[in-house]
């Protein structure tokens, strides 16, 4: 069996490498990448490798902490607490801006999961394990009233929380099995082009809604449902556009997706792994 030091260095390292696949995946509508900043005036793709970088620590030692230990309170509150350092780190880093506080949350709650699995197990348990930790309550997190909970509250949705609480049905029911099933029709980077529109065409995303309103919201689902029906990939430099005028980013999406390719790394790693074990033994 993979020993605590080991996985929680395989994780940070592949937490952090889905950060950067995410943010490098060019174009995007919206999101900053390697072409532009889309819809965000105050970042940057070097300042988002920087804070995705800054956070490699924040993942190793969630994994520590969560090795073989079962979902409690008591992890929760560690997970929590070990999250808020990653934030602060990520605004001494970027010096101010949120560039990755949603994906702290989620690749964080999924790295505790797989460290709680020793890192052996598959995709839905990962998400199930995850969502079982984000449904203790963390009784120290100050209170904020962040652009999420206006939205959650204005719009009657759901929001980060509760989609981690949920065990991330987004992920289950839409982008995961668009991710997988386009690696077999095309390759690894149309199949992230397919999980993100994917995701964009089902998400109620309060980093939408706080920009764009409903209408904002209803905007980009219709259109990235008709790129994920017509395939034609072509059409996301128009859409960044469109996206731009309209002051609009589906940040939560991307958050979603790093999530996403950060599931299906750790369950190859460890397919990878068991194989050797076996041609070894
Ligand atoms: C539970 C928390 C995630 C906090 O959630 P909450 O909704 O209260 O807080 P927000 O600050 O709004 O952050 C939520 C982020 O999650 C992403 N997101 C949005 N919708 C969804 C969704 N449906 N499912 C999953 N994820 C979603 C989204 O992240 C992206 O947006 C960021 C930009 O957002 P924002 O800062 O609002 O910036 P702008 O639009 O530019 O607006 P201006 O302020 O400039 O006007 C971008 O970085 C993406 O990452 C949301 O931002 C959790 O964080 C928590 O519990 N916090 C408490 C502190 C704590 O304990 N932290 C450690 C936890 S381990
Ligand atoms: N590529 C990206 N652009 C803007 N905000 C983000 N939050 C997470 N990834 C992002």
């Amino acid at each position: 069996m993979i020993d605590a030091y080991q996985l929680s260095s395989t994780l940070a390292e592949l937490a952090v490498s889905s950060l950067i696949e995410e943010v490098s995946l060019t174009p995007k509508p919206g999101l900053v990448d390697r072409n532009d900043q889309g819809s965000h005036d105050d970042l940057t793709y070097h300042m988002m490798i920087e804070s995705a970088q800054s956070l490699r620590e924040t993942f190793y030692q969630m994994a520590f902490e969560s090795y073989g230990e079962k979902p409690s309170q008591y992890l929760r509150e560690r997970i929590g607490e070990i999250g808020r350092q990653g934030e602060m780190r990520m605004f001494q880093v970027t010096k101010g801006v949120n560039t990755h506080k949603g994906a702290i949350w989620s690749l964080g709650l999924i790295t505790a999961a797989a460290a709680i699995h020793c890192g052996a197990c598959d995709e839905e348990t990962l998400c199930f394990t995850a969502g079982e930790i984000a449904r203790y309550e963390d009784r120290f997190i100050p209170f904020q009233r962040t652009n999420g909970m206006k939205a959650i509250q204005k719009y009657g949705v759901l929001g980060a929380k509760a989609e981690a609480q949920l065990a991330f049905p987004h992920i289950r029911h839409y982008s995961l099995p668009e991710f997988k099933s386009s690696l077999q029709r095309y390759n690894y980077e149309i199949a992230k082009f397919r999980a993100l529109l994917a995701l964009m065409a089902n998400l109620d995303d309060t980093c939408l809604l706080h920009r764009g309103g409903m209408e904002g919201l209803i905007f980009a689902k219709r259109y990235a449902k008709k790129v994920l029906n017509n395939g034609n990939l072509e059409e996301l430099e128009d859409m960044n556009e469109q996206f731009v005028k309209r002051h609009l980013s589906p940040g939560g999406s991307a958050d979603l997706l790093a999530a996403t390719i950060y599931i299906y790394k750790i369950c190859q790693t460890q397919y990878a792994h068991q194989m050797e074990v076996v041609t070894t033994t």
